[in-house]
């Protein structure tokens, strides 16, 4: 089921065109990573497609209902100010407690709820907004690096609990990620920005094109080396590259 589906977008911001031409649909039970040099337009396409910025040109059309839950490149809240998990995942609207229960638990920090806001570390911090996305069992899940200032084993335990989100709620999930050898591990399809869409297909075939390579140079090396010591070489997809 098509969950999202974008056509001829542009964007201009500041009388520049930031997003230009772009087409991507995402489908029910996928993941999809956003991939590209910073100011290529990353959270600018997040940001339109969760409505907080409207085409310039193009469409946008989201299945009926669309659910979406939305997951910040970072929140600052002031340490100062006392607030349990519990409260700040009943802002801005009271929810029910089994809901609140139900989320912390989805996001892998079931038990956390008395704690204050100010006392937990970065990676249980990033799982709390995870739970505030998933409070209204999101057919979409949108992530703007959310894993940014985790270390490494902080970020490959966030993406295991992205797949099990994926897993028992059945949703889309669209990140944009700089942590390039988790993409090539997450990721159903990678989609490489840099004001249009350079190119697009399953992790093997993206980290192989030109326009890729041109892009991120030696770190994909690594990335794929990591990559191809845990797991077999995916068979090759007849997925279109531009
Ligand atoms: N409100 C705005 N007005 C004018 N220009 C903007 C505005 N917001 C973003 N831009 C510009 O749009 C371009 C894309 O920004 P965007 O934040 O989408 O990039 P990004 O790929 O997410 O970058 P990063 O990896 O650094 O987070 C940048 O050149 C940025 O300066």
């Amino acid at each position: 089921m098509t969950l999202l589906a974008i056509e001829h977008l542009d964007i201009a911001l500041g009388g520049h065109l930031v997003l230009e031409d772009i087409h991507l649909t995402l489908e029910r039970g996928e993941i999809v990573t956003i991939v590209g040099p910073n100011g290529s337009g990353k959270t600018t396409l997040l940001r339109s497609i969760i409505g907080s910025l409207a085409p310039t040109r193009g469409r946008i059309d989201a299945s009926p209902g669309l659910t979406i839950g939305y997951v910040p490149q970072r929140l600052h809240l002031d340490a100062t100010l006392p607030m349990t998990v519990a409260r700040f995942m009943s802002l801005p609207r009271r929810r029910p407690s089994h809901r609140v229960d139900q989320a912390l638990d989805r996001a892998g920090v079931a038990g956390l709820g008395s704690r204050q806001m100010s006392e937990l570390s970065g990676g249980q911090f990033q799982r709390i907004l995870l739970a505030r996305a998933l409070l209204e069992s999101p057919d979409l899940l949108i992530l703007d690096e959310a894993t940014q200032g985790l270390d490494q084993r902080g970020i490959a335990e966030f993406y295991r609990q992205i797949e099990q989100v994926r897993r028992e709620l059945g949703c889309g999930v669209l990140m944009v990620s700089h942590e390039l050898h988790v993409v090539m591990r997450a990721s159903d399809r990678v989609v490489c920005l840099n004001r249009s869409i350079c190119c697009e297909g399953t992790p093997e075939r993206v980290a192989t094109s030109p326009a890729y390579l041109a892009m991120f140079g030696h770190d994909i090396q690594d990335a794929l080396a990591l990559y191809r010591h845990h797991h077999a070489p995916l068979p090759v997809s007849s997925e279109s590259l531009s």
